[in-house]
C-alpha cells in the first residue's frame, strides 16, 4: 500500500468507528475527576470503600454518644443525598399525595382555578418557583387553569420591568397563564363592594394615628384591653361620606383610612378591625392618577380570588392567620367564597435573597447584575443554565407541606445534576489549554472522529471531530515531575486521550522560565498499552473555538451569611467567579448550539425557541456549561452551571 492508501484507510476507519474496537467503555472516577476503565473504577471503588469502612468504624465510636443524644431530642438523622444515577423522580408526585392532595379533597371540585399573585415589585427568586409550580400545577394536574395575577396595589413600589420579568419567567418554566389579570383591574369593583360593606355596618373611616390604632390592639405588649375607637360609632351615611370623601382626594394621605368592623375581641390580630383602604396621592402604572385611594392587600386579595372563581388559594403559611379575615370579607359581602390553604415557604441557605441586599450587591457591583449566574432570582438561575424542569423536579422532590423549609445550595445542585447527567450532551473542553505535539501522528493528522454525544442514550446522536498532531490538553493534566500515584500525563507516563486512535506518552517539554509555566509537552503514540489506566480529555487544533469560560462557585463562604462577623457584605467569597479567558471547545459545540434547547423539555421545546442558557453540554471531566448572554458570534462565553461532583473542585 502506499502512503496515501494508508492515510486514507486509517481516516477512514476513524471516522467509521472508535479506533480501537477493544477500548474499554470509559466512566468518570467522580473523587479523581479522570475518567478510567469499569475495571479500575471498580479497584479503585473497593480500594476506597475498604478505607471507608475503617473510617466510618473509628467515626462510629466517637459519635455513638452523639446520635443517642440528638435521637433524644428528636432530632432527624441527616438524609442519604441520592446518587446521579438513580431514577427520575415522578413529577406530578406532590399533587398526588399528602398536603396537596389533602387540600384538593377538602373540595373536590372541577374545574379546578388557582392563581399565582406576586406582587410586581421585583425579580422572582427560587422560593417562587415553588409557588408557581404549586400554582400552575395543581390547576394543570386537576385539568384547570392558573391564573397570573399581579397583585399591584402599592403603586409605590411596582415597575413596568417586573411585570415583563415575572410574565417571562412563568413562562419559561413551562406554564401558560390561563389569564394574565392585574388586581388593579378591580378597583371599581372593589371601591363599590366597600361601599357595600360601610352600608352592612360592618366598616367604618378612622381618622386615628399609628399610636392611637396600637394602643387599640392591646399596647406595646398587647397587654392591655382592647377596644374600638369612637370612629367606630359613626353611622353608615356618616362613614359613607367621609370614604367618598377619602376617593375624592379631601383627604391627605394618614388623615383617614376605612376599616373593616370584624372582631377586636378575637384572639387573632388577623381580626382587629384592619385597614381596607387609604389614602395614597400616588399614580398607578395602570389607572394613572383616577384614584387617590388604594385598597390593601387584606380587602384585594380574597375578593380577587372571589372574583375570578379561584378554587383553591395556595399560598404561603406567614396568611395562616390571614385566612379569618379572608373568610369573613368574602362571607360579609356574600360573593363566591373560595378556599385559602397555606404551604411552608421555601429558602435556600447560604444566599441571600432579601430585595434590599439584593440591591445593594449590583449596585456595589460585587455581582454583574439581577441576573448575576450567583444569584438566586429565577432570572440568575436560568442565565446560568440551569433546566426549568430541573427546578421543577427540585420543588418536587422537597415536597409540599405546611413547614418551611430551608434547603442547602449543594442540595439543589444534585438535583440539577442529575438532570443534567440524562440530558445533555457530551463535548470536550480544556480550561487552561497546553499544546502537546504528539511527534509520530503524521498519518492521523486531520483525520476524522465519530464520537458520540452522550455514551448513555443513543438517540442524542454523534459528531466528527478532527484529530490534529498538535492537541491541546488542560494544564492540570500534566505534571513536570511524574509520581508512582499519578496516572494522568508525565515524563515517561502513558495516558490515554479520550476517543483518540493511542495512548500517548510524554518524552519532553519545553517551560517559559519567567513565568515558570509549561509551554509545550512533546509526546509519542504508545501503540503498546491497549488500556491506559486514565483518559483525559483533549482539543485539536482544527475547528476547536476558543471561549471565555466562568466557573462560579457560592457567592457566600459560609452557610449563613446574615450571621458573618462583620456584616453579610464580609462573607463575599472571593473565589465566587473564576474566569478562564483562554479555554478551548471542540467543534462538536457548534453543533450542540444549532440543536439547542438541550433538554427539549419544559418550557424551552419550541427549537429555537430557548435563550443562549438552552446551549448545554457537560464538559467531559470538567463541569456542566451553557452559553452566557454575553456571546457574540465571535465570542464564546461559557458559564458553569454545576460541577460533576459535589464539592469537590477539579485539581
Ligand atoms: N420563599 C417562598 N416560597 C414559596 N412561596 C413563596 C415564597 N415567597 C413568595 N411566595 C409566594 O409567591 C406568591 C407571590 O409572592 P409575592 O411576590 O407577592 O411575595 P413576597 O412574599 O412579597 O415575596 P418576597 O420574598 O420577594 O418578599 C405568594 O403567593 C407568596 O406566598
Ligand atoms: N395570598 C397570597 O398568595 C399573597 C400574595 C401577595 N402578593 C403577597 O403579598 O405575598
Amino acid at each position: 500500500m502506499t502512503d496515501a492508501v494508508v492515510d486514507a484507510a486509517a481516516k477512514m476507519q476513524l471516522a467509521d468507528a472508535p479506533v480501537d474496537p477493544n477500548a474499554p467503555k470509559l466512566v468518570l472516577d467522580e473523587e479523581t475527576g479522570e475518567m478510567v476503565s469499569k475495571g479500575e473504577l471498580k479497584k479503585r471503588l473497593a480500594k476506597r470503600a475498604k478505607k471507608a469502612i475503617k473510617e466510618k468504624n473509628k467515626d462510629d465510636k466517637k459519635n455513638v454518644a452523639a446520635t443517642t443524644a440528638a435521637a433524644q431530642d428528636g432530632a432527624t438523622p441527616k438524609k442519604q443525598t441520592p446518587k446521579p444515577e438513580e431514577a427520575p423522580i415522578d413529577t406530578q408526585a406532590m399533587f398526588k399525595q399528602g398536603f396537596l392532595n389533602d387540600v384538593y379533597n377538602e373540595r373536590p371540585v372541577k374545574p379546578v382555578f388557582t392563581r399565582f399573585p406576586p406582587e410586581p415589585n421585583g425579580f422572582l427568586h427560587i422560593g417562587h418557583a415553588k409557588a408557581i409550580a404549586i400554582n400552575f400545577g395543581f390547576a394543570k394536574y386537576h385539568g384547570g387553569n392558573c391564573y397570573l395575577r399581579f397583585d399591584d396595589t402599592n403603586p409605590e413600589a411596582e415597575e413596568e420591568i417586573y411585570f415583563t420579568a415575572i410574565e417571562d419567567t412563568v413562562r419559561w418554566l413551562g406554564f401558560t397563564p390561563y389569564k394574565i389579570t392585574y388586581s388593579s383591574d378591580n378597583f371599581q369593583k372593589l371601591y363599590d363592594l366597600a361601599e357595600k360593606l360601610i352600608g352592612l355596618d360592618k366598616a367604618y373611616v378612622c381618622h386615628c394615628n399609628d399610636d392611637e390604632i396600637k394602643l387599640q390592639r392591646g399596647g406595646e405588649k398587647g397587654s392591655s384591653p382592647r377596644f374600638r375607637c369612637k370612629h367606630a360609632e359613626q353611622s353608615v351615611e356618616e362613614n359613607l361620606q367621609k370614604f367618598r370623601d377619602m376617593r375624592d382626594g379631601k383627604y391627605k394621605p394618614r388623615e383617614a383610612f376605612l376599616r373593616m368592623k370584624q372582631d377586636i375581641t378575637d384572639g387573632n390580630p388577623q381580626m382587629w378591625d384592619l385597614a381596607a383602604y387609604r389614602v395614597l396621592d400616588k399614580p398607578h402604572h395602570r389607572t394613572g392618577s383616577q384614584w387617590k385611594i388604594y385598597p390593601t392587600y387584606d380587602f384585594t386579595h380574597c375578593l380577587c380570588d372571589s372574583f375570578e372563581g379561584i378554587t383553591h388559594s395556595l399560598c404561603t403559611t406567614e396568611f395562616v392567620l390571614s385566612r379569618v379575615s379572608y373568610e369573613w370579607l368574602n362571607k360579609s359581602l356574600e360573593v363566591y367564597e373560595p378556599m385559602q390553604r397555606e404551604y411552608g415557604r421555601l429558602s435556600l441557605s447560604g444566599t441571600v435573597l432579601s430585595k434590599r441586599k439584593l440591591k445593594e450587591l449590583v449596585d456595589r457591583k460585587i455581582v454583574r447584575g439581577w441576573d448575576d449566574p450567583r444569584l438566586y432570582t429565577l432570572i440568575a438561575v436560568r442565565r446560568r443554565g440551569v433546566p426549568p424542569g430541573a427546578i421543577l423536579e427540585f420543588v418536587n422532590e422537597l415536597g409540599v407541606t405546611t413547614s418551611n423549609s430551608i434547603i442547602q445550595i449543594v442540595r439543589f445542585e444534585q438535583t440539577i445534576r442529575r438532570y443534567l447527567e440524562r440530558t445533555v450532551p457530551r463535548l470536550m473542553l480544556v480550561l487552561d489549554p497546553v499544546p502537546v505535539v504528539i511527534e509520530d501522528a503524521d498519518e492521523f493528522d486531520g483525520s476524522e472522529l465519530t464520537v458520540p454525544f452522550s455514551s448513555k442514550n443513543a438517540a442524542m446522536g454523534d459528531h466528527k471531530i478532527k484529530f490534529t498532531k498538535t492537541v491541546y490538553i488542560d494544564r492540570s493534566d500534566f505534571r513536570e515531575v511524574d509520581s508512582k500515584d499519578y496516572f494522568r500525563l508525565a515524563p515517561g507516563k502513558t495516558v490515554g486521550l479520550l476517543q483518540a486512535p493511542f495512548p500517548i506518552k510524554a518524552t519532553s517539554f519545553t517551560k517559559d522560565e519567567t513565568t515558570g509555566k509549561v509551554t509545550e509537552i512533546r509526546a509519542v503514540f504508545d501503540r503498546e498499552t491497549k488500556k491506559p489506566k486514565t483518559f483525559i480529555q483533549w482539543v485539536g487544533t482544527d475547528g476547536s473555538r476558543k471561549c471565555e469560560v466562568r466557573v462560579y462557585n457560592q457567592l457566600f463562604k459560609s452557610e449563613n451569611p446574615a450571621a458573618a462577623e462583620g456584616g453579610w457584605l464580609s462573607d463575599i467569597n472571593p473565589e465566587s467567579e473564576v474566569v478562564y479567558p483562554d479555554a478551548l471547545i471542540e467543534s462538536g459545540f457548534d453543533e450542540v448550539k444549532r440543536r439547542a434547547p438541550w433538554p427539549e423539555a419544559a418550557g424551552e421545546s419550541e427549537l429555537g425557541k430557548g435563550g443562549p442558557e438552552s446551549v448545554r453540554f457537560q464538559a467531559m471531566r470538567v463541569a456542566y456549561f451553557a452559553l452566557d448572554k454575553e456571546s457574540t458570534d465571535d465570542k464564546i462565553v461559557l458559564n458553569r452551571i454545576v460541577s460533576l461532583k459535589e464539592d469537590k473542585e477539579k485539581n
